[in-house]
């Protein structure tokens, strides 16, 4: 099953590219910048990855994102991660890239696009893989600063094709961003948010009516409230699932508990994504084959989750 899932055409539309960062890139990157880590070596980062909840992770998440310094560095990181969508045939994807980890650190905003960017181009021209950036905000910090980094992205907007949001959920609801996205919206950038994750389904409701998003990244959630399961389905709003992510998350104790199988016999849009794969355990044919050993999902069901992927694309 492994193999068939994995020549299944589909596209990626829930990744962080800072999310993509294994730990041996890790450990070249810090050396290749004369950056001292706290970690002897990878096998000891990698047992650093066991998180009870989202926020465990993100503190590692960004304290691994300091490796990365240099236009090369973004290349190598986002040139990384187009090789695996070539081995798994992913054929389009949508990444997301958090500007302000890297603004925060004195790292100008070229310096990341540039890297990301070339790698993109050369994704298409090299590898046949087409694809979308999504700038992301930062959710934790204020909407003050998010409307510095769109102001800091608008002269080079045709580098994007959306903006998002991201970081700790809870306390952070998406009405904290609604003039920024209204703004980014007026410029012409289409919207996504994080938002279900581990928050209510009102930060669901609240980013469909107020940041106005077209999809929603992880959502799942949105089953606790009936009201909202009607609308998605009836609106047909994808949701870009994340399944090893909310398992090593502990958003689902155990993945045989996940919920993605029942929303789509519900008639959701769901779609398999991989969030910050060298974190969790696996890139998107993991994420459909963890479906397959622990949830019994048949091959017509990845067929229709695959399917999904590519008609929730936004480009
Ligand atoms: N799963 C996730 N949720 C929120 N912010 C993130 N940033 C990277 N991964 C994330
Ligand atoms: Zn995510």
């Amino acid at each position: 099953m492994y193999d068939w899932l994995n020549a299944l055409p589909k596209a990626e539309l829930h990744l962080h590219l800072e999310g993509s960062l294994e730990p041996e890139l890790l450990f070249a990157l810090a050396e290749r910048n004369k950056i001292a880590l706290p970690w002897t070596d990878v096998e000891a980062l990698r047992g650093a990855y066991a998180f009870n909840n989202l926020q465990e992770f993100l503190d590692l998440y960004y304290q691994g994102a300091d490796v990365l310094r240099t236009e090369q560095d973004f290349y190598d990181l986002a040139w990384a991660y187009l090789q695996r969508c070539k081995a798994q045939n992913v054929i389009h994807t949508e990444p997301f890239f958090d500007p302000q980890t890297h603004t925060d650190r004195g790292i100008p905003f070229e310096v990341v696009l540039n890297g990301i960017n070339q790698a993109l181009k050369d994704g298409r021209d090299q590898l046949g893989i087409s694809s979308g950036l999504i700038l992301s905000f930062l959710r934790h910090l204020s909407e003050d600063e998010a409307h510095k980094t769109l102001d800091q992205a608008l002269p080079f907007r045709d580098a994007f094709i959306a903006v998002g949001l991201d970081s700790s959920e809870m306390g952070h609801p998406p009405s904290k961003f609604q003039r920024v996205f209204d703004r980014a919206r007026d410029e012409g950038f289409v919207a996504v948010a994080h938002a279900g994750e581990e928050g209510p389904p009102e930060y669901i409701w609240e980013a469909l009516d107020l940041l106005k998003i077209k999809r929603i990244d992880h959502g799942v959630r949105a089953i606790e409230d009936e009201r909202l399961m009607q609308r998605i389905i009836e609106e047909q709003i994808p949701l870009t699932v994340c399944p090893l992510s909310n398992t090593k998350l502990c958003v689902f104790d155990h993945m045989s508990q996940h919920n993605i199988l029942d929303m789509l016999e519900r008639g959701v849009k769901v779609t398999v994504n991989s969030d910050d794969p060298a974190y969790f355990g696996g890139y998107v044919t993991e994420n459909f084959h963890a479906l397959h050993t622990h949830l019994g999902m048949t091959q017509d069901q990845a067929r229709r989750l695959a399917q999904n992927s590519l008609d929730a694309r936004l480009v």
